[in-house]
């Protein structure tokens, strides 16, 4: 074949790839019209029956030279490419998306302390609340490092029945007179919607667990106060499923919202989970909510928590976690992990002194 059939026929192809390019354009402005249609009648976005129906016709007119199997696989990803269309069509409408708020959101707590805005936030403390003489020596201790949050867990969901509960109310009431007494604000987690009101009196921020990351009807009643919310992603929870649990917060009212990566359960044992620092750039990336980092339950380990809380910042994350314990060993729960408060201070003048803590 001379050059000039070569280039005669190279032209019929580019025409045709105009006309397809065109055609499938078309078509994919139809899929997203779909999409919104769906959207609106609360209908799955993935039709099996349907994309069965379109092949199986597809097949019937195809006269080759392509064979049935290629004709199926080239409109499946049709197909797909259709449902990722519809799918970021409807994350550009999610409240929580970057596509429809431009700006960070920036959380203004009591006492003008800032997440998500141009300085990093340290929240640390105990995992549990377990007596006023620990709670407080704690509290002593973040005032003196010039910590403002101060965690500590009150309704504690464990493994087993059997392992410390938390104090439940009185526990929060011990987090509160001690914070108040330290001048730092208050976080903790809340498990059953039945407590939230009670909750309003004793925590500056409402913290929805790992585990409840999925609890939707605990995520509407949090959306439904006028309470900043500290958001864990879900132990085995997609970055999708974590956008979409605050974005059930955010669909009540509630804007609040500050999101924490705390580890992802995988096969790997060297750490209590993986912590997935990808997510950090990619939650700052789709979402305008702020982005914490729990380096205390993500790795499990002590001996680690420098480094990633350093790759967690130079991330783009705006805050750090960490567990705090006057005397670790003897901790109610998560004794392995929590730092005492010797440890707790290197930890963060090394933070700080990396020049990443802002
Ligand atoms: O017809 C629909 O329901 C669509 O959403 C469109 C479409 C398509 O690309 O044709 C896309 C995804 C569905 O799984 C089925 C079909």
């Amino acid at each position: 074949m001379s050059n000039v059939e070569l280039d005669v026929l190279r032209g019929r192809l580019d025409e045709i790839n105009g006309q397809l390019l065109e055609l499938i354009s078309e078509r994919a402005k139809i899929v997203q019209e779909i999409g919104v249609v769906k959207e609106k009648q609360g209908v799955p976005k993935f039709d099996p029956e349907r994309e069965k129906k379109m092949l199986d016709q597809l097949v019937a007119s195809n006269k080759g030279p392509f064979t049935n199997g290629t004709i199926r696989s080239l409109f499946k990803q049709i197909f797909s490419a259709s449902l990722d269309l519809q799918s970021d069509e409807h994350k550009k409408t999610l409240l929580v998306a970057r596509k429809s708020h431009k700006e960070d959101t920036v959380i203004v707590l009591p006492g003008d302390v800032t997440v998500g805005g141009s300085s990093s936030l340290m929240v640390a403390g105990p995992c549990s609340v377990e007596s006023e003489l620990q709670t407080r020596t704690v509290a002593a201790a973040l005032q003196k490092a010039g910590v403002r949050v101060m965690r500590g867990g009150a309704f504690k969901p464990r493994t087993s029945p059997y392992d410390f509960q938390g104090l439940g109310m009185d526990g929060l009431r011990i987090l509160r007179e001690a914070a108040n007494d330290y001048g730092l604000l208050t976080i903790s987690e809340i498990v059953d919607p039945r407590h939230i009101e009670e909750s309003l009196d004793y925590v500056d921020i409402i913290q929805i667990g790992a585990r409840n990351m999925h609890n939707f009807e605990l995520l509407k009643a949090v959306g439904e106060v006028n309470k900043p919310v500290l958001l864990k992603r879900g132990l085995a929870a997609t970055l999708d499923e974590f956008i979409h649990a605050a974005e059930y917060i955010m669909s009540r009212g509630n804007t609040q919202i500050m999101l924490i990566e705390r580890g992802i359960r995988t096969y790997e044992k060297a750490t209590r989970n993986t912590l997935d620092i990808s997510a950090v750039p990619i939650l700052k990336q789709e979402c305008h909510l702020p982005v914490l980092v729990d380096v205390t339950h993500s790795t499990g380990r002590k001996d680690i928590l420098i480094p990633c809380a350093k790759a967690a910042l130079a991330a783009g994350a705006d805050g750090i976690m960490v567990e705090v314990h006057p005397d670790p060993a003897t901790a109610l729960s998560d004794a392995a992990q929590q730092l005492n408060i010797d440890e707790f201070n290197t930890f963060f003048n090394e933070v700080k002194a990396s020049g990443l803590y802002r």
